[in-house]
């Protein structure tokens, strides 16, 4: 050892030693690391020395340390020699690739982690790597020992008896060193759906218990499902679930850990049960889920295992808030469904508070051995159908080229989304031909990102973002109103409007879920959802309305179609913004998208339309939302056969239906009155007991029926109140169908240029009036006319229609 080295191990030593002061080492651990770092000669020499500053305060530990030295020393030839080979393993991790001795233990976990240096300089990361990669470290040569010596077993069978019981001794004395079969017993690490090694407060309660670590994941789908009709895990969530699963896999290994799966073919209690016996598991941990009959499998189980004397933790971490704690105390019922009532009730009844994301570790300690799991394929969650003649239908082809399934490509969307992205998203959100929102959908559904480190870093981003980080509240109040009504997925909250008439036409809804309708725009976002499991917020608003307000199809099968479709289906939020659209909801759209003018806003030069329904793409921008209305030579030249390579419109009558959608809905409203607050005219929706107790400040909102517990007036659609007084008005006033906006950018852009054109018509106008004039003193005169001139007033341009604004400007928006 080097003059060099060998002051910057002392040095090391005796920062350790002030980590044992403050309680932050023990004693053992103290002394392996020594041992370690100062190697076997120079502890025997110097470590007396090393710990006499102990003598003043802390005198219990000097004592315990000394007992050790004189222990460890006082051994016999054998141990010598297991020592030795312990050591110079040690010496193997502590060396980098390259060959050249690690600096520090930061250092060591930098690698073992693979993240950068720069990374691991905060201390309690240092600290808590450290000790991480102390205890892998320990394990990992004790099992790398034990290998070497079994190969040596038929040899040396005296050496091996003698080896094996002066270990056992050693084992009872020195736990820190070499791992005690009789040491710690492992903790089952219960991966459900937070898939991520950052941020996870699972992981991190896992390494606190100072245990080995067994990460599983089981699969029960019946569990999963629930009692209604959910689909809670479709078709292509359980893709991203198998490669997230893979993917975890990988970073668990990349920490000498891996992944368990196992078919949980009886139930999740059972599997962990098994488990449990077969390792010797002393506790679970997971992180809770809040789908109530997950929930109650959870309570279940925890319940049972407690029962057998388990140890269960579990950790909030997928929502911000834990959504069964949120309380309307303070703040009452009024306007309850909207985020805004939510984000009051959240800032009244403020709960935990959110603390700061935790710093993945940098290595798991494993436990000496393995419980028997299954391939992961075996789960069937990427599972593909096969055609008659066996060949396997690959309907994942696009949603792989898609996405990065990953965690490093959940942060790599993030990072790039807050550097670039965030602006556009703050304006400009609603363009379906710009990625102008974070796509970060499926990462949070998954827990491959923890909402908490993303608001974090949505609140540090260079770009205010309030509108993105208002979405988090919506995510939060989601879950929020699933626990409260745990029928959210499958059953209308407004009473009447379970009676409401749908259409049953299959054609109709086939056509909607492949993307054949013959509107371009509904044509290409259901496109985009089938081959990539995902379209923006803006989009899924106008397929709704489309299927619930022109199609007049129930609600439900939209929420099926996207809960099987979606990458990023969770059902909280899907029946939530279903039921809302559905118009039975807590809350409801004021708004009904139209399938053409919708285009205004978010697909303005038809670039959408032409991504996902390419045998459009010869048409004009101005008619492309509309291929109907073009001539019958434009179809030809742009080679569109309506009815042919492109459909026909499934229904025609646009306004029709949607006054039909109208009526119905007074009608249901007139027919059940009881569900209609006479007082404001809005719909009484019945609200759990629970409610009406926290927010017993506002009691007087609350109507109380005989049968129908409690009912509470909840938004209801300016529109639907005034067709319901007055039914037969055609032209009600408060129409709810959105015309498409244009989005401020673009309304700047065209106030600029309306102003330029104003200077230039006023300019114009005045050089006409003056040539009039004198055109008519000429004549009065009986003088020669003058040369009029050639110049009009200038014309914009009129290629884009989309742009037009009252006062007749039309602009190309680039
Ligand atoms: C009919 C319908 C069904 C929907 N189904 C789902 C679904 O199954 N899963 C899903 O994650 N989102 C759903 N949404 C909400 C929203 O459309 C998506 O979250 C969003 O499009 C995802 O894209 P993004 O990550 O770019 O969103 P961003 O706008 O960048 O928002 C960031 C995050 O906030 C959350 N968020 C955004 N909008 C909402 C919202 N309205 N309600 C709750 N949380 C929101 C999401 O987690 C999202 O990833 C649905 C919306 C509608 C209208």
């Amino acid at each position: 050892m080097s003059v060099r080295r060998d002051m910057k191990s002392m040095s090391q030593v005796r920062e350790l030693l002030r980590e044992l002061e403050s309680g932050r080492e023990d004693p053992d651990g103290f002394f392996g690391l020594c041992l370690s770092l100062l190697g076997d000669t120079d502890t025997r020499t110097h470590f007396l020395d090393v710990i006499k500053p102990l003598l003043s305060g802390h005198e219990h530990i000097h004592s315990q340390l000394t007992a050790i030295f004189l222990e460890y020393f006082s051994k016999d030839e054998a141990d010598e020699l297991e020592l030795a080979l312990t050591q110079s393993l040690y010496e193997t991790k502590l060396t980098k690739p390259d060959h050249q001795p690690y600096k520090s233990y930061a250092d060591l976990t930098a690698v073992t982690s693979g993240v950068d240096q720069s990374n691991v300089n905060d201390g309690a990361v240092v600290a808590e790597n450290q000790a991480v990669a102390r205890w892998t470290l320990n394990t990992e040569v004790h099992n790398t020992t034990c290998a070497i010596r079994n190969t040596n077993k038929d040899n040396d069978d005296l050496k091996v008896t003698k080896s094996t019981r002066s270990q056992r001794r050693r084992q009872r004395k020195k736990p820190h060193l070499l791992k005690n079969p009789s040491g710690p017993r492992p903790v089952l690490l219960w991966f459900r759906r937070d898939l991520r090694m950052w941020d996870n407060p699972a992981l991190i309660g896992c390494l606190e218990l100072g245990a080995p670590v067994i990460p599983v994941f089981l699969w029960n789908a019946v569990e999963e499902e629930g009692p209604g009709v959910t689909v809670a895990t479709g078709g292509a969530s359980k893709y991203w679930l198998h490669q997230a699963l893979v993917s975890l896999n990988r970073s668990l290994e990349q920490r000498r850990s891996h992944l368990v799966t196992l078919k949980a073919e009886a139930s999740s209690l059972t599997a962990l049960q098994g488990l449990i016996t077969e390792t010797g598991a002393a506790s679970v941990v997971a992180t809770a889920l809040y789908e109530p009959w997950l929930k109650e499998r959870d309570d279940s189980v925890w319940e049972k295992l407690e029962k057998q004397g388990v140890k269960c933790h579990i950790y909030h971490s997928y929502c911000l808030r834990d959504p069964y704690t949120v309380s309307t105390r303070g703040v009452g019922l009024r306007g309850i469904g909207s985020v805004s009532h939510f984000m009051s009730c959240c800032q009244q009844n403020p709960g935990s508070g959110l603390t700061s994301p935790l710093d993945a570790p940098a290595a798991l300690p494993a436990p000496s051995a393995w419980p028997q799991g299954c391939p992961l394929v075996d789960l069937g969650l990427a599972r593909m159908p096969r055609r008659k003649d066996g060949t396997e239908i690959d309907w994942a082809v696009n949603i792989r080229k898609s996405w990065d399934f990953s965690e490093e490509g959940a942060q790599a969307h993030l990072e790039a989304f807050l550097r670039d992205g965030v602006y556009r998203y703050e304006k400009e959100s609603s363009r379906a031909d710009e990625p102008n929102t974070s796509s970060l959908s499926p990462y949070l559904h998954f827990g491959q990102l923890s909402a908490r480190s993303l608001l974090r870093d949505a609140r540090g981003a260079r770009c205010r973002s309030p509108k993105f980080q208002r979405k988090l509240a919506w995510r939060d109040l989601a879950y929020w109103q699933l626990c409260l009504f745990p029928d959210l997925p499958w059953e209308s909250l407004r009473p009447p409007y379970k009676a409401l008439r749908w259409s049953s036409d299959r054609v109709h809804l086939k056509a909607w879920q492949r993307g054949y309708t013959g509107y371009p725009l509904v044509d290409a976002a259901m496109r985009q959802l089938w081959q990539t499991g995902w379209m923006n917020n803006y989009m899924r608003h106008v397929v709704a309305s489309f299927l619930i307000s022109y199609l007049h199809i129930a609600w439900q099968e939209g929420y099926r179609w996207f809960q099987d479709t979606l990458v990023d289906a969770d059902v909280a939020i899907d029946a939530m913004m279903w039921q809302n659209g559905g118009m039975c909801g807590l809350d409801h759209w004021n708004f009904v998208m139209h399938p053409v003018d919708a285009a205004l806003t978010c697909d303005p030069y038809g670039t959408y339309v032409r991504q996902w329904c390419p045998e459009l793409k010869a048409l004009p921008n101005d008619l492309i939302h509309k291929p109907w209305k073009c001539p019958a030579s434009m179809l030809r030249r742009a080679g569109v056969v309506l009815g042919g390579n492109y459909p026909e419109r499934i229904v025609v009558d646009l306004e029709e239906r949607r006054a039909q959608s109208l009526q119905d809905v007074a009608s249901v409203r007139r027919r059940f009155r009881e569900f209609v607050d006479q007082r404001s005219g809005c719909d009484l929706v019945p609200v759990p007991a629970r409610l009406v107790q926290e927010a017993l400040g506002s009691m007087e909102d609350v109507v109380s029926r005989e049968g129908t517990g409690f009912l509470l007036p909840v938004i209801t659609r300016m529109e639907f109140k005034h067709q319901s007084e007055d039914p037969d008005r055609q032209d009600n006033p408060y129409s709810a169908v959105l015309k498409g906006y244009v989005s401020r950018k673009r309304d700047e852009t065209i106030a600029f240029l309306n102003e330029r054109d104003f200077t230039a018509s006023v300019m114009c106008e005045n050089t006409q009036r003056r040539e009039r004039l004198e055109r008519d003193w000429c004549l009065l005169e009986g003088l020669p006319q003058p040369i009029v001139s050639r110049g009009r007033a200038r014309r914009t341009p009129t290629r884009d229609p989309y742009s037009k604004v009252p006062g007749g400007v039309a602009v190309p928006h680039r």
